[in-house]
């Protein structure tokens, strides 16, 4: 893990990040921008507090827009923060990562420990851009050592907007609460069409089998979501099929896209033809704003 924080004896201290703010011993604050900002309700001082929050939140925004912009396509990686290097789901998000440079992709983690790290070194290591955003925790650890452009987040809502916006899919390798919520994010937004198709796809089979098997016998059977939405999941342990889902996802997604902007020109090109035509036709002149004339008069 980068730090770059290590006292004399090889121990790392505690840091806080806020911003361009590095943040050690007495002047970490007990709590995060998250919290402050959860936690205001009914205080005295929130109506003023709370406005200029809403510039700081802005600003993140602002800066992530503009430090991510110029990002190749990229593909999001989720996973726990406390997977060990010797882990399964470890060695498949690193061999994930390489694989996924390997195909010109950008890889955009959390930035943290455990799998977000492996993905992270996977890319780097394969020659890829690797992206890492971090949040204010509590017990921040700081960027890991692979990420090579990071943005520190306060609030994880616009740290999420993110990922979802400057990547091309989801991967998601076994995790907690937050892989869980990062995961159903996604799939809320492909199912309600507020992202365009967008691939999200499960790796380690082992791991979420019984989830997708109780999505399939629970969810869907008491109709709480509908039997194609078990269809917007890829699941799989083998790196180059997650790969090439997301490759053909994409080329797929582009083959739409040049469809409708040639149907859209089409369409403004009868469009304009017609209206030219009209213009020209005894019709137009009989009715036009000079009032009604007898055709062939003029
Ligand atoms: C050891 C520990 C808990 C460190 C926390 N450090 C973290 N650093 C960056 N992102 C994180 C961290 N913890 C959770 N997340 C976010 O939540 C997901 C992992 O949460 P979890 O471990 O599955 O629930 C990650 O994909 C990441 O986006």
């Amino acid at each position: 893990m980068a730090n770059g924080n290590v006292n004399g004896r090889g121990r790392r201290l505690p840091e806080r990040h806020r911003g361009a703010v590095t943040l050690r011993r007495e002047a970490i604050p007990l709590s995060t921008a998250d919290q402050r900002l959860l936690d205001s309700w009914g205080r005295a001082d929130w109506k003023t507090r709370d406005a200029w929050r809403a510039l700081r939140i802005l600003s993140e925004f602002v800066e992530g827009f503009d430090t991510l912009a110029d990002l190749p396509p990229a593909v999001s990686v989720f996973g726990s923060a406390r997977s060990k290097p010797d882990s399964r789901e470890w060695e498949l998000a690193e061999r994930l990562g390489a694989a996924l440079a390997r195909a010109g992709y950008a890889v955009i983690t959390g930035g943290g420990p455990g799998v977000m790290e492996a993905a992270n070194k996977g890319c780097a290591e394969a020659g890829g851009l690797s992206v890492g955003l971090g949040i204010e925790l509590p017990f921040e650890q700081g960027l890991n050592d692979w990420v090579d452009v990071g943005i520190d987040f306060r609030y994880f809502f616009a740290r999420k907007t993110m990922f979802v916006k400057y990547a091309q899919a989801f991967v998601v390798l076994p995790g907690g609460f937050g892989t869980l919520d990062e995961m159903f994010e996604a799939l809320t937004l492909v199912q309600t069409k507020k992202v365009t198709r967008f691939p999200v796809v499960l790796m380690g089979t082992w791991y979420w089998q019984g989830l997708i098997d109780w999505m399939r016998d629970t969810m869907a059977v008491e109709g709480k979501i509908g039997p194609e939405d078990l269809k917007l999941i890829c699941l799989t342990d083998d790196v180059d099929e997650a790969v090439s889902h997301i490759v053909n996802a994409d080329v797929a997604l582009n083959a739409e896209q040049q469809a409708a902007f040639a149907r859209a020109a089409a369409e403004q090109q009868e469009a304009a033809a017609a209206a030219e035509r009209e213009a020209g036709s005894p019709e137009r002149l009989s009715t036009d704003r000079r009032g009604p004339r007898i055709d062939g008069e003029i």
